[in-house]
């Protein structure tokens, strides 16, 4: 690497040309930043000038004067900030290029495009404009691109990537194909770059995925490292550039698995341009969408017991893995169906104002059953509210009328019809009062009538409505004919008290869903889920029904499944589910060194999901390293914690099977005073601390060196400790140490680290 970046240092003339670019691209930028200096001065004077004025006269002006100019203080202080940020690398690649019928051009590619405010010229060109894909797309030569739903021809002549730190260009480098090249080496080496510098070094078949049909569902099968997370950020922020238009950031959702991984991608996506989406758990959403809140039992509480009493402690009717099934959801529907029904027989009464037939109630109950059957339960009893409220309104009008009308006809044939006076008297005042009784009665009547009638229409309590279904021998009988006896009251005994768990939100949700209806605020139109493997399909199905779109970004990987007791195994119902959805593979990994990955593919190939092995990226590192101890000794620890820090390595986790035994070690640790701290959900990242991590929580995040220590409980040979391992081995950059009394604990043999001994 060094010497291809020396040889593109001492082209004196082309790399002075580039200084002299750089030079032009500040200075157009220190122009803009204090242009908005000026105006962040101006505005902040007209605000003061606005103060001074309310205090002597009372003008409404000033009050608009500085609610107008705060909002262009706010503008240009996110001008100036982001033009700040971007000046100290303003790029970090260049096209050479020629549009078919066009001139060459040089196009800088950054993270934020800048255009000459009088030329037009663009000085950098964003990394998700349409010609930027022909650099992370195209070799060189003749090349295609699409803008939106036109192909674009033209002549890729050079591809360079720039190396500019603090705004100085250090060094730079012509590239054909994106892969291997060095920079991407440079920059996968490193745990402070993080994600948003990795535009420059996106991968074709990364890039393909962040640009895939926006509009249609897409699902990744990634192998650990091979930037799952990362693309899903990235095509977030490409999303909102390219439909920016149409979509509202507050409708785009991500689900990330735990408050950790979202405060782990929390800096980044600003940084790429995306404010305002949000960000939260499947747990969390279900609850805010619903309205119920719950407490929920510990998701990984089962892992645990599990994990340490192996998977043979799951029974044969696993509960959890029924409420992640679409038969789950038929289940459900049927209970809808129920509950839909009897709302429907309450239709069976028509709706009156005294005798006179307003509607008939089987016209609304046809109504309620089929033409709004699109809608939400409630939803149709709100619309048949409104078609009852008004056909009482128009026909109460008519009965009215008709009836003022009759008794005007009979008070006139009596006065002249009846010779006798007394007769005549009686009879008209017995209309009149009759009238008046009556006419005040019916339009009173017929104010409340729609109320009265659509009172019987009690909404749903979706909690009750749940607990009632976990809870009731005989309805469960009637909605799940297909369970034996035995398998009814062992659902039954179950839910005897009341506890809520993780793979009942989907039910709570879906529930919701059908009879309520999800509101506005919670009805996001695109949504993107990371570590989608540990989603259940009823999940994933819940979703989509309440969501009422398949605009999914679903991105995993089964190999890192540990929640495989109730969630997905395979990909194939997923695309069932998402019938217009692409499916990709990543398998290359840019995390971790090719002798970590090595030691990884051997448990990747002992799976059962005969999923392909891991090719790192050419990155080599130390051999890992077996240091053979009986039991946790923190003083060992602490030695191989300081050596690996001395190699310059900042963050260090040491990953524990169980959530124990990392408490265990914690305590062991602070108490021979080494500076360590158990990662827990809430945990904040960072920090100058040995990290200990029970390993079903290690899952999304990286590290610069990992300890994997086993003693109290080796790794067994089964499903899910291999997926724990493999997760474990796989957060490592660039060194990892396996600590424990033999090498069978971690499930390899002499021979897989043969000479590594510490
Ligand atoms: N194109 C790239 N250039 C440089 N670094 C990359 C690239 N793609 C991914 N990386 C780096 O590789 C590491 C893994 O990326 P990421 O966390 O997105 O992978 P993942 O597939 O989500 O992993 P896992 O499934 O193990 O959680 C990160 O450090 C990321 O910065």
């Amino acid at each position: 690497m060094a010497e291809h970046i020396e040889r593109s240092t001492t082209q004196q003339p082309e790399f002075q040309k580039e200084v002299e670019r750089l030079e032009y691209t500040k200075q157009y930028m220190g122009e803009l930043l204090e242009a908005s200096q000026r105006d962040l001065r101006a505005v902040q004077d007209k605000i003061k000038e606005s103060m001074a004025n309310l205090e002597y006269i009372d003008s409404s002006d000033s009050y608009i004067n500085i609610l107008t100019n705060s909002r262009f203080f706010e503008l240009a202080l996110n001008q100036k900030e982001s033009l700040e940020a971007v000046k100290k690398k303003p790029y970090f690649a260049r096209i050479h290029f020629q549009r078919t019928g066009e001139l060459e051009e040089l196009l800088y590619i950054g993270k934020t495009s800048l255009f000459h405010n009088e030329t037009f010229e663009p000085i950098i060109v964003d990394w998700r404009s349409p010609v930027a894909n022909v650099y992370y797309d195209g070799r060189l030569g003749e090349i295609s691109y699409p803008v939106r739903d036109e192909v674009f021809t033209g002549h890729l002549f050079s591809k360079r990537q720039y190396k500019i730190e603090d705004g100085e260009l250090l060094s730079f480098q012509d590239v054909d194909l994106t892969t291997n090249d060095d920079l991407l080496q440079a920059l996968s080496g490193k745990a402070d770059v993080r994600l948003t510098e990795i535009v420059a070094t996106i991968q074709k078949e990364q890039n393909e995925i962040i640009r895939a049909h926006l509009k249609q569902p897409i699902l990744v099968q990634g192998a650990a490292g091979s930037g799952k997370t990362t693309i899903a950020l990235h095509r977030i922020s490409y999303f909102l550039y390219t439909m920016g238009e149409h979509f509202n950031p507050e409708q785009l959702m991500i689900l990330a698995p735990n408050k950790l991984f979202i405060e782990y991608i929390g800096d980044v996506l600003p940084e790429l341009g995306v404010e305002q989406i949000c960000q939260t758990t499947y747990a969390e959403y279900v609850q805010n969408a619903t309205g119920i809140k719950l407490k929920l039992q510990n998701p990984n509480e089962q892992l645990e017991t599990i994990v340490e009493e192996g998977l043979d402690a799951l029974p044969s009717f696993n509960i959890p893995q029924i409420k992640g099934s679409l038969f789950y959801r038929n289940l459900l529907d049927r209970y809808i169906k129920i509950h839909e029904r009897t709302l429907a027989d309450l239709f069976n009464e028509d709706v009156f104002i005294e005798k006179y037939r307003i509607m008939r109630g089987s016209h609304l109950k046809k109504l309620f059953l089929e033409e709004f059957a699109y809608m939400p339960i409630e939803k149709r009893i709100e619309r048949i509210k409104k078609i009852v409220q008004t056909e009482v309104k128009r026909k109460s009008k008519a009965v009215l009328s008709s009836l003022n009308t009759r008794y005007e006809d009979m008070i006139g044939k009596a006065l002249s019809g009846l010779r006798d006076p007394d007769k005549r008297r009686e009879t008209v005042t017995k209309f009149i009062d009759e009238r008046d009784e009556r006419i005040p009665k019916i339009t009173a009547e017929a104010k409340s009538t729609a109320t009265v009638y659509m009172k019987r229409f009690e909404k749903a309590k979706i909690k009750q409505m749940y607990r009632k279904f976990l809870t009731d021998r005989q309805l469960l009988q009637e909605l799940a004919p297909e369970w034996t006896f035995e398998q009814q009251e062992k659902f039954l005994q179950a839910h005897t008290k009341e506890k809520w768990a993780l793979e009942d939100l989907a039910a709570l949700y879906y529930l919701h869903a059908k009879i309520k209806g999800i509101q506005d605020q919670w009805k996001m139109r695109v949504v993107f889920i990371d570590e989608v493997q540990d989603y259940s399909l009823f999940q994933l199905a819940a979703l989509q029904d309440g969501l009422e779109t398949d605009m999914f970004t679903m991105v995993g990987d089964l190999a890192q499944g540990i929640h495989s007791y109730r969630s997905l195994t395979e990909w194939d119902s997923v695309l069932d589910l998402f019938p217009r959805a692409n499916y990709f593979t990543l398998q290359k990994s840019y995390r971790t060194t090719i002798e970590i990955m090595e030691i990884a593919n051997k448990i990747l190939k002992k799976m059962d999901e005969d999923l392909p092995l891991v090719e790192p990226v050419v990155r080599h590192g130390n051999e890992p390293t077996f240091v053979q101890a009986e039991f946790f000794d923190p003083e060992k620890i602490n030695e191989l914690y300081q050596s690996i820090g001395q190699n310059g390595h900042k963050s260090i986790a040491l990953i524990c099977k169980t959530t124990a035994e990392a408490t265990h070690y914690a305590k062991l640790l602070n108490k021979a005073g080494v500076p360590a701290e158990t990662l827990s959900d809430e945990s904040e990242l960072g920090g100058d601390k040995l990290l200990i991590v029970p390993s079903h929580l290690a899952k999304g995040l990286e590290f610069d060196a990992v300890i994997i220590a086993a003693f109290d409980i080796p790794y067994f040979d089964t499903a899910i400790d291999r997926k724990l391992l493999y997760v474990a081995l796989t957060r490592a950059m660039h060194e990892l140490y396996l600590v424990g009394p033999g090498l069978g604990f971690f499930l390899l043999d002499e021979v897989s680290l043969a000479g590594n001994k510490a």
